[in-house]
């Protein structure tokens, strides 16, 4: 058994359901990401774990524990929020040993605590600044480490990242990374950021109205998406829907189906000039260039195909109005059968 285990779970808002049946199992010492569009419960769940709102139905289990119905204080989960939640009137040092106060940790062994933990998210020497002085990810490096002070069986991470500029973002991004993998916590993370999910979880569960949709590596949630909702949301930004009998056979789904969706990304495309042949099994479409644009280390194109823009990337700008061959290597389709 997963040392997080929630099974079955239903929750929401008096008697708005948000979440349905959802089965998700987290390992000791994992970071998981819940990725999803807006709206789609990634809060809600994390809500739910922390015993902010109540479960419908359902079952929640810490290291074996039972702890459905317990109150959120007698949880040990904790969480991180975007807004930091730090207590503006109280020093850094203050901040991060309010839990163990609060706990009744020894003042020895609070200071000693704090301390560790102050240096390992770089915030060496700032015990005694107040909060009010600090940097964005200094206060985020601060709820970090107040946090992990009572050393909870669960940290929840609530989009750490998203109030922080994009610099300072990767950096943050990385000392949590660091952080985790040095002391093996076990958290959830929620993101909207794709790529923040792919570079910090272990595993990614990507939601969708409520449910999760694929539960996986970040690399096979990238490269072998489960579903329609799935690829699109990871970023392939093409998408065709084909009679199933006119795909050439190496790409055709089993089962059969009447019509199929295919997604692809545009930096999977290859453009040549036109009727050029590939020796590698794939889509060959041939089209027209509209549009181009440089997005720094390479070009975007907009190509018509049959009365349809997909987009295909390319290190040199290819002139409007050529006439090109479209080339997706086998590998990069992913292809679903279409829901009649
Ligand atoms: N306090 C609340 N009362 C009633 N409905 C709520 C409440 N909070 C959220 N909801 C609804 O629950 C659904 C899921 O919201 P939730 O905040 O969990 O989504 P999310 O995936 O975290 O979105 P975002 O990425 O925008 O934060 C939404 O339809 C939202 O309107």
């Amino acid at each position: 058994m997963s040392y997080l285990q929630i099974s079955q779970l239903t929750s929401g808002y008096g008697k708005q359901v948000i979440l349905r049946d959802i089965d998700l199992s987290v390992n000791k010492g994992e970071m998981l990401a819940l990725l999803g569009p807006s709206g789609c419960g990634k809060t809600t769940l994390l809500n739910t774990l922390c015993g902010f709102i109540p479960t419908l139905s359902g079952e929640v289990s810490v290291a074996g524990r039972n702890i459905t119905l317990l109150p959120a204080e007698q949880r040990n989960i904790t969480m991180v929020f975007q807004s930091y939640a730090l207590w503006p009137h109280l020093t850094v040092a203050q901040n991060i040993g309010f839990g163990l106060k609060v706990r009744k940790v020894s003042k020895a062994e609070s200071q000693r605590r704090i301390m560790d933990l102050l240096a390992m998210v770089n915030l060496e020497g700032m015990a005694d600044k107040n909060v009010a002085a600090l940097s964005g990810g200094q206060r985020q490096r601060v709820a970090l480490a107040r946090a992990l002070a009572i050393e909870p069986d669960v940290l929840v991470l609530d989009e750490p990242l998203s109030n922080l500029d994009a610099k300072v973002r990767l950096s943050v991004r990385h000392e949590i990374k660091t952080l985790q993998e040095k002391l093996g916590f076990t958290s959830l993370i929620v993101t909207h950021d794709q790529e923040e999910a792919l570079v910090m979880a272990d595993r990614i569960a990507v939601m969708n109205q409520g449910t999760i949709e694929q539960l996986d590596t970040p690399e096979n949630v990238y490269q072998h998406p489960a579903t329609a909702f799935v690829a699109d949301f990871m970023g392939a930004d093409n998408r065709l829907v084909w009679l199933s009998a006119q795909l050439p056979d190496c790409i055709r789904p089993q089962p059969e189906s009447w019509e199929s969706e295919i997604y692809f990304r545009s930096t999977d495309v290859a453009i040549t000039r036109e009727h050029t042949e590939h020796a590698s099994p794939g889509l060959r479409l041939h089209g027209v260039v509209e549009q181009s644009a440089f997005l720094g280390h390479n070009y975007r194109h907009g190509v018509r195909v049959n009365n349809q823009m997909l987009f295909a990337d390319a290190p040199n700008c290819w002139a409007q109005q050529t006439p090109v061959t479209l080339h997706i290597p086998a590998p990069a389709l992913h292809i679903f059968a279409r829901a009649m």
